[in-house]
């Protein structure tokens, strides 16, 4: 079904309020160590100015609770990002729908961009409320969705902002356009062997999609925090490592469910601090020593996993298999990654932050699509519509 996208609207003189997903990773310092979703974000963004439109920027970043104005939420580091990708100022509001969000969209002339802080700042956000929609809406002539990573989301922004914005154009960016169309394509008839490698610290969100993923691809691998959800489900030791206790019932299921499609690690690499100079120690899966919690897939893992992505024809990879912004923690995503590149398989890794690793790695070349979307990938492939894109003006 054909959305209408931003180029389909006039847009002169007009205000456009364009939900991103700028919730790229920082690190300590509040630099931005990877910048491809604002970068990916760039051909909806000059669409509007190079045609002398208004342009609001509204995204989350992370997932602050209850700490409002944590500099380490703030969307502040993606406007000087911005700012130089475009060359031009890029101007930021301290607040979301506050007095200086008000006063600078008031101010905000055609060809210029502002970018609003954290959603998620508010409360209103998570919840879709209807207020807190309103005044976004308030805003602009025209509302546009170009957040493929949260397309799997019912925020406010995503669905109560559009449809307040009733009887106003309601449009598609590139970047949703360009990767639903990839994704659908790629996942519509896989060639087989088709393995789904999963890891990353999101577990409660992620370890849902594994039941439907059993049913459509041939292998699923499960690396990162989630392993250690599983372990706990089959009477291992984890430790310290990050647990989702509420998931041990599902993870025994998804074990008897599985049989030999599931594959979980077989060795730890853990440590005894969440930091890269800590005592390291590897160790069986489920057998991590009180006071060493896991911190990424020990190097049989790593190997069994990789001959695994070297038989495969299309590989699908969401999660980092460890802490690879600590090494020597990066060395199962390495493993992984080597092989995909390695391999001639069709090879799709979404996620803010596995795509930085992929770059970070020196591996983004080398495989067939790198998506924004993490959670929002997986959910296309578990064959999911997306309500905030679905309410978009038909084309
Ligand atoms: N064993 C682990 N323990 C804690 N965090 C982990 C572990 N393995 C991976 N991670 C973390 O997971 C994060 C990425 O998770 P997630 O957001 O789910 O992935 P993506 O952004 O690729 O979708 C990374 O910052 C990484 O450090
Ligand atoms: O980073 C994101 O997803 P990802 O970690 O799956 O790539 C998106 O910005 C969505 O964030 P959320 O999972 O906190 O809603
Ligand atoms: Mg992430």
């Amino acid at each position: 079904m054909a959305k209408k996208t931003i180029e389909n609207v006039d847009v002169a003189g007009k205000t456009v309020l364009m939900r991103v997903d700028f919730n790229v990773p920082l690190d300590d310092a509040l630099n931005i160590t990877d910048d491809r979703r604002v970068r990916m974000a760039l051909p909806s963004i000059k669409s509007v100015i190079d045609r002398g439109g208004r342009l609001i920027l509204m995204s989350h970043l992370g997932r602050p609770k209850g700490d409002a104005g944590d500099a380490k939420f703030s969307l502040k580091p993606t406007a000087a990002c911005l700012g130089k990708l475009l060359d031009q100022d890029v101007a930021f509001a301290t607040d979301t729908v506050g007095d200086d969000a008000k006063a600078k969209v008031a101010a905000l002339q055609d060809g210029q961009v502002l970018i609003l802080e954290n959603l998620r700042f508010n409360e209103g956000e998570k919840k879709g409320d209807a207020a807190f929609a309103g005044e976004l809406a308030g805003f602009a002539d025209i509302y546009c969705n170009d957040a493929f990573g949260t397309c799997h989301r019912t925020d406010a922004s995503m669905v109560a902002v559009p449809e307040a914005m009733d009887g106003k154009p309601k449009v598609v960016g590139f970047l949703v356009a360009k990767e639903i169309q990839y994704l659908s394509d790629a996942i519509a008839s896989p060639q087989r062997p088709f393995v789904a490698i999963l890891g990353g610290a999101k577990v409660s969100d992620k370890i849902n999609v594994i039941n439907n993923l059993l049913g459509i691809c041939d292998k699923v691998l499960i690396g990162g925090a989630m392993a250690y959800t599983f372990s706990l489900a089959q009477g291992g030791q984890v430790g310290d490592s990050l647990v989702e206790k509420d998931k041990v019932e599902l993870a025994k299921e998804l074990i008897a469910k599985g049989g030999d499609k599931l594959m979980l690690p077989v060795d730890t690499h853990c440590g005894d601090d969440f930091n890269s100079n800590c005592n390291k120690q590897v160790v069986k899966a489920g057998e991590i020593p009180d006071g060493f919690e896991g911190l990424d897939i020990g190097p049989e893992t790593a190997k069994m996993f990789a001959e695994t992505v070297k038989a495969a024809k299309t590989v699908v990879w969401n999660g980092p298999m460890g802490v690879f912004e600590m090494p020597p923690f990066d060395e199962g995503t390495k493993a992984v990654a080597q092989a995909i590149a390695d391999s001639d398989a069709t090879s799709i890794i979404g996620g803010g932050d596995s795509a930085a690793a992929i770059q970070q790695l020196g591996f983004a070349d080398q495989v067939s699509h790198v998506s924004t979307g993490g959670g929002a990938s997986l959910a296309m492939l578990e064959g999911q519509e997306f309500a905030a894109v679905n309410l978009l003006d038909e084309a």
